[in-house]
């Protein structure tokens, strides 16, 4: 991997929202500066975007929020953001604290969680939370009220931190 364009890689997800499949076809761009007037071409039209960075990197952390001004910059108005500090799992290496990854997404105000691809905590709620609100957006009656990802992911989601799930 980690060579030229094999660093934008792409998936298809299937979620299953209130019984609408709900397909997403995620885009994985490794975040790397180069690929910047590539990845421009991506996200600006994407619906949702997730930045993820690494609790055991401190750079990584710091990189976001370039990502987030960059985002500013270029995304739809209305795009789907939500921060992800992964590798929860390996919290004897941790560098970056919960509560820094929750200060920055409540600066931007942005959904944040803790998650691990590892042990898949929180992975599919970030998926799914997304389907969500995507899914209401395609089908809000007049009178429904608007979806809450914030309060969603906040009722939903497994604390990391201690336990090194
Ligand atoms: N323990 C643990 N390891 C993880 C987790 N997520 C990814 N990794 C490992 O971290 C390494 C890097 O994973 P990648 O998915 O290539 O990460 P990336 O950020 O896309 O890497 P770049 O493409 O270099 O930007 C791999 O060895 C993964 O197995 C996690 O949640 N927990």
């Amino acid at each position: 991997m980690h060579t030229c364009l094999s660093s934008l890689s792409l998936q298809n997800k299937v979620v299953d929202v209130d019984n609408l499949k709900v397909k997403l076809q995620i885009w994985d761009t490794a975040g790397q500066e180069r690929f910047r007037s590539v990845t421009h071409a991506y996200y600006r039209d994407a619906q949702a975007l997730l930045l993820l960075y690494d609790i055991t990197s401190k750079p990584s952390f710091d990189n976001i929020r370039a990502w987030l001004t960059e985002i500013h910059e270029y995304a739809q108005k209305d795009v789907v953001i939500m921060l992800l500090g992964n590798k929860a799992d390996m919290a004897a290496e941790r560098v970056v604290k919960t509560e820094d990854g929750e200060r920055l997404a409540k600066e931007y105000g942005v959904p944040f969680m803790e998650t691990s691809a590892k042990t898949g905590v929180n992975v599919e709620l970030a998926f799914l939370a997304i389907a969500k609100e995507l899914k209401h957006r395609a089908t809000q009656q007049p009178n429904e009220p608007k979806f809450q990802i914030h309060d969603y992911i906040e009722s939903q989601k497994q604390k990391t931190g201690c336990c090194g799930m």
